[in-house]
């Protein structure tokens, strides 16, 4: 790509990684209360969230896109409103949140109130019953909610707080406004101030912008009639002053906790009951996850199932005086299934469950963490049977310090250890723990007894990511014909939270496409927006910049294409996403569980061939700054060959630990070795980079002609499939259907 192109297996999982880290960072919990769970699990809360705000923004977009509406239309609107002819409205007063309104009274002489009779007409009753309807409200509430954004920001905020919806205009004025404009129909009058109107805006004839504010402070009038806006805004209004009165509430409590500290009143502990929190426990009929609803971490699964069936039938086990494990430990990264798996295992065992995360037993007061694990496994212990799972362990159970600034840290890991040993035979516990840092925890945690048994679970592998798409296929409505097998090889490092988001995101897709199905090409668009942010709209309006981007691109992809070693194309486009101007991307024939030495110099001259092709066409002084990301990855993989790998005949195969303190950028950093070893080395990790420059300019150089095609073609194109590159590259006529 120019900068960002090539899906490698190791980019893949940095960035499923760092977009699970994303994801699970906005969905932790709070700290300071057991987590009541539902099984949908709060994740899928978060996405709910998002994907209703984009439906929101769309429809709004939508309403913009569609305003068409003619004048004539607005003035006679009383009669015929319906909702369709109101969204445009919304869009106006849309827009009104950013153009400066024109006060009415510019416009209008007469400034008398609204009438009795103008309230009680039919008029006035229809507007305001449509005024309440769903669609509409729906619509408000975007619009209102631009307004308070605007208020937080500290724009316009004592007239916008004076009129809440009604923009700028107060309310009196606006009364007046919709007084004029509608004439009590009763009397069978014409909307005289409707005529008036009319000509005002005839009067501005040619002047668009005028007109537009006209229609703008029109609509405006009928929104502020309607009283559920004032609602919404005193709904706001006294949110606000709760939230002050909870704020005021627990300044007090603290003080209250900071001055009995202080004044050596009770051990710290005691003076805390009104903070005192029951954990919740999720009762089993609750707990509705099954193994069946965790794929592809099989070998995990396998290890739980002794677990369960200890759980579903004790006595099997105790009277033959064989002990279980207390406690085991859930170690992998994060999104890959770890919460789903201990809740499975209650789940199929039916047995109670009680969730919290490590992070809730922080010392937030003396002890307090203490007595909170004290309370979990109090409860825990009077269901008898029970599953107990404690999220990020490694937050409560890190090595125990000595540190003078946290002589309680450890108050709250002792009182786990001790839990822990102390249940007794008929307490059929087991604690799950999960971590992605086991070497965070305290050895004294993993102890027999305590959390004795470890059950690694592993990314999922090309099997087990077409289980995960299969299960969360089957919750969407798919099309049949979807070849799930090509999805899971190009998804390679995607873990079971990224290939959930990437079914919702080809969903979300195939759903403002209009589409009945959700098709292969949409869950392709989302792998590529899970990967690489979202697509820009619109191409980039620099002809010069397409032109490089194309032959950049063009460049990997022939280098690629003539490559015997290298990964397979999949597509190739010069549409810009997130901070990429255009990407290559690969998909492997089968899942690659080790890298020869042929692949991985493939994949050197492959990032190589994007900067190679800049140079050619446009000469040494004329190459980009795009090209940064292509070496980056060339210089890691030539580094690792040479130093980790034993790919470097020269060199030989001893391990280097090489210190790079540029954060892998490849200008390394050696330490503990002699000059000339460093020298060496470098000599080395230059050499294959070279090597690998020339035989990209070697290829590009034979296949020029093609590479100009390809470059042509994606000018036309934007994108291109492995079939078409085939086609470009064959010399064969390419005829598809244009991008906008
Ligand atoms: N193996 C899987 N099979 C099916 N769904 C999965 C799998 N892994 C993850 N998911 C989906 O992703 C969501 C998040 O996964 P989960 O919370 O279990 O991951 P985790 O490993 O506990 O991550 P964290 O360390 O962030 O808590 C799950 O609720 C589930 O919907
Ligand atoms: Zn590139």
């Amino acid at each position: 790509m120019l900068s960002n192109s090539i899906y490698q297996p190791q980019v893949v999982a940095a960035l499923s990684q760092f977009s699970s880290l994303l994801s699970s960072a906005r969905s932790g919990s709070s700290s300071g209360t057991y987590r009541r769970v539902n099984t949908q699990g709060t994740n899928r809360k978060t996405k709910q969230i998002a994907s209703q705000a984009t439906k929101e923004t769309d429809e709004v977009k939508k309403a913009t896109e569609e305003y068409k509406m003619d004048i004539n239309d607005v003035i006679s609107l009383p009669s015929q409103i319906n909702i369709q002819e109101l969204s445009p409205h919304m869009s106006l007063i849309h827009k009104g949140c950013h153009v400066s309104h024109v006060s009415t009274d510019t416009f209008f002489e007469n400034k008398s109130g609204l009438s009795e009779e103008f309230v009680n007409s039919d008029v006035h009753q229809e507007v305001q019953r449509i005024l309440r309807t769903e669609p509409f409200r729906k619509l408000l509430k975007t619009c209102t909610n631009n307004l308070y954004y605007q208020q937080t920001r500290g724009f316009k905020t004592q007239r916008l707080k004076s009129v809440g919806i009604g923009g700028q205009k107060s309310d009196s004025e606006l009364n007046k406004f919709v007084n004029i404009l509608f004439q009590d129909k009763t009397s069978g009058q014409k909307p005289v101030e409707g005529e008036k109107f009319k000509a005002m805006l005839q009067k501005h004839a040619g002047d668009h912008a005028t007109q537009q504010e006209l229609k703008i402070s029109f609509a405006d009038g009928y929104l502020a009639r309607d009283p559920s806006h004032k609602k919404h805004y005193f709904d706001n209004v006294i949110q606000g002053l709760l939230k002050s009165a909870v704020y005021l509430f627990c300044l007090y409590v603290i003080l209250k906790l900071v001055a009995s500290n202080l004044m050596g009143r009770g051990s710290g502990v005691g003076g805390l009951s009104i903070l005192k929190q029951e954990p919740f426990e999720i009762a089993p009929e609750d707990v509705h996850v099954t193994f069946d609803d965790v794929k592809g971490i099989d070998t995990a699964k396998d290890e739980l199932m002794e677990v369960v069936d200890f759980l579903k039938d004790p006595d099997k086990y105790t009277v033959l005086g064989a002990k279980l494990p207390k406690g085991v430990l859930l170690v992998g990264p994060p999104g890959i299934g770890k919460t789903l798996l201990a809740r499975a295992v209650a789940g199929e065992a039916g047995v109670p469950f009680f969730q919290c995360s490590g992070s809730e037993f922080d010392e937030m007061f003396v002890g307090l963490g203490a007595k909170r694990i004290r309370d979990l496994f109090r409860q825990a212990k009077e269901k008898g049977t029970c599953v107990i799972f404690i999220d990020e362990i490694d937050s409560v159970g890190a090595k125990r310090t000595s540190s003078e600034l946290h002589p309680y840290a450890n108050q709250t890991i002792n009182q786990l250890l001790a839990e822990m040993d102390g249940f007794s035979q008929n307490e059929n516990i087991i604690v799950l723990g999960a971590t992605n840092r086991i070497d965070h925890l305290d050895k004294a945690l993993r102890r027999k007894g305590r959390f004795d048994v470890e059950v690694r679970v592993f990314p999922p592998d090309l099997k087990g990511r077409k289980d995960i798409l299969d299960l969360y296929l089957g919750k969407v409505k798919a099309d049949k014909n979807i070849k799930v097998e090509d999805i899971a090889k190009g998804t390679t490092g995607f873990n079971g939270a990224d290939i959930q988001d990437l079914v919702n995101q080809a969903a979300l897709k195939a759903a403002m496409e209009g589409e009945d199905l959700v098709r292969e090409k949409h869950l392709y668009w989302a792998r590529d927006k899970v990967l690489m942010g979202p697509e820009n709209k619109n191409k980039i309006p620099d002809e010069n910049t397409n032109w490089n981007t194309a032959y950049h691109e063009a460049g990997h992809t022939i280098v690629a294409y003539f490559t015997k070693e290298a990964t397979p194309l999949h597509q190739v486009t010069i549409r810009a996403r997130g901070v990429s101007l255009g990407h290559t991307s690969f998909i492997p024939d089968s899942e690659e569980y080790n890298q020869t030495k042929a692949k991985l110099t493939a994949e050197m001259d492959v990032a190589m061939g994007g900067r190679v092709a800049e140079e050619i066409i446009f000469g040494s002084d004329h190459v980009t700054t795009g090209a940064s990301s292509d070496f980056q990855s060339a210089s890691r993989i030539a580094t690792a060959m040479v130093t980790k790998l034993g790919m470097s005949d020269k060199i030989g195969v001893r391990v280097f630990d090489i210190q790079q303190q540029d954060g892998g950028l490849g200008f390394i950093m050696v330490n503990q070795y002699s000059e000339a070893v460093t020298k060496e080395i470098d000599s080395e990790i230059k050499r294959l980079l070279q090597e690998s420059y020339d035989r990209a300019k070697k290829i590009l150089t034979n296949h020029a002609e093609q590479h100009k095609e390809l470059a042509k073609m994606l000018m036309k194109y934007e994108t291109l499939n492995k079939e078409e590159i085939k086609l470009v590259i064959d010399g064969k006529k390419l005829d598809k259907k244009v991008f906008s």
